[in-house]
């Protein structure tokens, strides 16, 4: 079933439990910033990992030290969706993990 775009207030609800994401432009968009680059690189195949197990993809902008990862949902004309807080959910449980802050 075709998910819908979230409400403004779904929206802040969603984003009160994913610190550091934000919402601009029908876009849900977090900044990464890593001590090196190649902490940076990996987490972006991990990242790659987790989109095809979900099927749902996001655009990620790998710089020296930091990573910015935007998503909204191609299918519903680019608007913020349930899968997009999925996927920056699943996004924030390995972050850390990457020395990722
Ligand atoms: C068939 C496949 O699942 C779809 O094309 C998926 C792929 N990844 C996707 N990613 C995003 N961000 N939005 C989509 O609508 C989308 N659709």
């Amino acid at each position: 079933m075709a998910p819908e775009p979230l409400t403004p207030q779904q929206t802040e609800q969603a984003l009160a439990e994913l610190p550091g994401w934000e919402a601009a432009d029908d876009r849900l968009a977090r900044n990464y910033v890593f001590g090196k680059h190649l902490p940076a690189a990996a987490m972006v195949i991990h990242v790659a990992a987790i989109q095809e197990e979900l099927g749902h993809h996001s655009d990620m902008t790998l710089s020296y030290n930091t990573l910015g990862i935007t998503v909204n949902t191609h299918s519903v004309g680019g608007k913020i969706t349930e899968l997009d807080v999925a996927l920056a959910r699943r996004i924030e449980e390995i972050a850390a993990g990457h020395g990722a802050g």
